[in-house]
């Protein structure tokens, strides 16, 4: 293969994802940190851009790498960063890395459908205040996840993985809600439900939809109102699916139990947030993918697929 210009748009991608670049002929450039400035400073000229960023790939880093750009291989299944209608329209060839995820995203979605109902930041944080109360029996009680209703938004590969792992707590029943009904659904014996059914009979509702225009502000007052007091709100697809404002508000008035969050906005969210500061939301810094053996599986596939296209052939795991 002739020597394709790569620009790799963060510091921190695993090795073996640039060796496998590199000994197969790229000339690899790699920002020295991961700002918007950075990459628009070295992204003219390239062939490919291995995108392990959350900056915007908009029309001006498209307009700034040049005529000859063919390939984008994003280190992220989502992709709601990402200007796909007008990468589409200049026929560049984007890729993201979806399955290689699934099994770590679900395991911090199940991570925090354990730790919400149980109130895991508020116990915490009563130990090092010398408040932990051992002979009151009602004391920082939580709900069960056995025998409960479990509803999925965003059936796709993450939310069965999620929808796998759950079986094994005795839910009561399993919903999901999406475009259409699934035959994984029925395979998983989780039964295809409307949204508003899902909001109102779920003990925990599970969020892993990709933020679409569809998506956006989804989870919003009206959603939140419709939930039970004793339900428990999750999510490990993109913040902006929540009407952040409603949850807070939803969270403070105590109309719902508890929220655990892997995704919020922005991020990375101010530490002096007020959602930081809610004993019933445990909120940790979006690290569903955040395992080695994730990361590098991510990686590795980012650069295959940029060495496919540039190579002619069909990238692996194509969006456009
Ligand atoms: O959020 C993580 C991803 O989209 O890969």
């Amino acid at each position: 293969m002739s020597n394709f210009k790569v620009l790799v748009s963060n510091p921190t991608v695993p090795d073996s994802a640039l060796t496998l670049l590199k000994n197969n002929g790229c000339n690899v450039i790699q920002v020295e940190k991961e700002t918007r400035e950075n990459i628009l400073n070295n992204v003219r000229g390239v062939d490919a851009v291995f995108w392990a960023s959350d900056v915007k790939l908009d029309l001006e880093v498209i307009n700034a790498a040049g005529p000859q750009l063919k390939a984008i291989g994003l280190m992220a299944a989502g992709y709601n960063h990402v200007d796909i209608e007008e990468l589409r329209k200049r026929r560049i060839r984007v890729a993201n890395t979806p399955k290689v995820l699934n099994d770590a995203v679900a395991d911090i979605a199940v991570l925090l459908t354990l730790a919400a109902p149980r109130r895991l930041r508020e116990a915490r944080l009563s130990i090092e205040n010398g408040e932990w109360m051992p002979n009151d029996s009602e004391w920082m009680c939580g709900q069960d996840i056995t025998n409960s209703t479990v509803g999925i938004i965003g059936f796709g590969q993450i939310g069965q993985t999620i929808a796998k792992r759950l079986k094994g707590f005795d839910l009561k029943q399993l919903l999901y809600t999406g475009h259409k009904e699934k035959k994984e659904g029925i395979e998983l014996g989780a039964k295809f439900v409307s949204l508003n059914t899902l909001i109102e009979e779920s003990d925990f509702i599970i969020v892993v939809a990709p933020l679409t225009t569809e998506t956006k502000h989804m989870c919003n007052e009206e959603f939140f109102s419709k939930m039970k007091k004793t339900a428990v709100f999750i999510n490990v697809g993109r913040g902006e699916v929540v009407d952040q404002p409603a949850l807070i508000n939803a969270l403070k008035k105590r109309t719902i139990f508890a929220a655990g969050l892997d995704v919020m906005t922005p991020e990375p969210i101010p530490s002096n947030h007020e959602l930081l500061t809610l004993s019933n939301a445990v909120v940790i810094p979006h690290l569903g993918t955040a395992t080695n053996e994730t990361r590098q599986s991510m990686a590795n596939l980012a650069a295959k697929n940029i060495l496919r296209c540039l190579a002619g052939e069909e990238m692996l795991t194509p969006v456009v």
